[in-house]
């Protein structure tokens, strides 16, 4: 008889090891606020799993409940129901002080009597780790966000992103389990918040820790983060890569919300042999490659297509695409690109981004008539 307790020899390592507990974890965590008689769901029934080493970005506009989910995270704001986790452990009523994360806000809070390098050691000394390994880990901090020469600087001799990344330092330097970040570079101009951005997913990826990120910028959700959740009125729209949440929003308000997209108006009229046809504008074919399992010959719906993915020339396009012809009613020079903005009839207009190659004359005029085209692939249906 086969003994009972041992391994399968074939048996990899990763088959048989529990599965790594998330970072963070919410689990159906709701927050109501009292507002006079009335009762508010600030945050309403949010599950989210963050992965050690994640760097994860919380979007979405003004009052959705970002910052009040990454109060919840910090154990500034208990839930009204729900479990929050930090490594596994149900950290729900726990307060700030015991929880291993820190914060970084937009207002830097330096202190200003304070040299840069005794802002940074300034957690340090008060929880009493020895000189020599405070003085160590100081120096490493600042040399990780490259203000090693400005260690004896005040705060107020530092720039804006300077002394953002003095709070960053500080944060950092006690190694939390995870840093919060809650809209970090908002004061920053904007050449500066870009540099930034680049800058602290450089942080990140060195320091390996797990960043939340809360910010209304979805510019800048895409550029630095490996997931995103997008949230709107207290509930995740959409989990996803940044690609993923680009190129496949799931709902007409993340289409909206991330960048410019093209929402059409549209009528299933049969399936060919990979491809949907979906009747747009004013009698034109759209391509569709998948279609939700609930759509039949007869569904309205609504597309999606980037302006970027639509092609805009004066002659008929051929083979497997969308073909939708107009009329352009606007058309802007943006430096690296002209916009068009055509209308295709129906009540409906396409905008359209094309790359100006150098030397390249614009496509086409105001008034002018064309045609449009995208790849099938390009455009996804989403529900009326
Ligand atoms: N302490 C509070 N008391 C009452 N209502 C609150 C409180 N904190 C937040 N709210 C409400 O909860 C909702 C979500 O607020 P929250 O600050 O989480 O949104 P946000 O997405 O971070 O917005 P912003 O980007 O403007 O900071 C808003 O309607 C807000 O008015």
């Amino acid at each position: 008889m086969a003994p009972t307790n041992t391994t399968h020899p074939e048996a990899h390592p990763a088959d048989t090891a529990p599965a790594q507990e998330p970072a963070i974890a919410l689990e159906g965590v709701v927050k109501s606020f009292r507002s006079g008689a009335e009762s508010v769901n600030a945050v309403n029934g949010v599950d989210l799993a963050i992965a050690r080493g994640e760097f994860f970005s919380l979007l979405g506009p003004s009052g959705c409940g970002k910052t009040t989910t990454m109060r919840m995270i910090a154990g500034f704001e208990d839930p009204t129901r729900g479990v929050v986790r930090l490594d596994g452990r149900d950290v729900t009523g726990v307060p700030a002080n015991h929880r291993d994360v820190n914060m970084v806000f937009q207002s830097y809070a330096l202190f200003p009597h304070m040299s840069v390098a005794d802002n940074v050691a300034f957690g340090l000394r008060r929880k009493g780790v020895p000189k020599p390994e405070t003085a160590r880990r100081v120096a490493e901090m600042l040399d990780l966000v490259e203000l090693g020469h400005r260690a004896r600087h005040r705060p107020s001799q530092l720039s804006g992103g300077q002394q953002q990344r003095v709070a960053l330092a500080r944060a950092l330097v006690n190694q939390p389990g995870a840093l919060l970040l809650d809209e970090p570079l908002g004061a920053l101009d904007l050449k500066l918040r870009q540099s930034m951005q680049v800058e602290l997913k450089r942080i990140q990826r060195e320091v390996g820790i797990t960043f939340v990120y809360v910010t209304h910028d979805q510019g800048e959700a895409l550029t630095m983060s490996d997931r995103i959740a997008v949230m709107n009125d207290g509930a995740v729209e959409q989990l996803g890569t940044p690609s993923e949440i680009y190129e496949r929003p799931a709902s007409r308000f993340v289409a909206d919300f991330i960048g410019t997209s093209n929402l059409l108006r549209g009528v299933v009229r049969g399936a060919g042999a990979d491809v949907w046809t979906v009747e747009v504008g004013d009698g034109a074919t759209a391509l569709v490659a998948e279609l939700p399992g609930t759509v039949t010959t007869g569904s309205h719906l609504h597309l999606t297509v980037r302006p970027e993915k639509v092609r805009i020339g004066t002659e008929r396009p051929g083979g497997d695409v969308s073909r939708v012809p107009g009329t352009v009613t606007e058309t802007v020079y943006t430096g690296a690109a002209t916009h068009y903005q055509v209308d295709v009839g129906g009540g409906e207009a396409i905008t359209v981004y094309q790359q100006n190659a150098s030397g390249s004359a614009p496509v086409a005029v105001r008034g002018q008539k064309v045609w449009l085209s995208w790849h099938p692939q390009h455009s996804y249906a989403l529900p009326t």
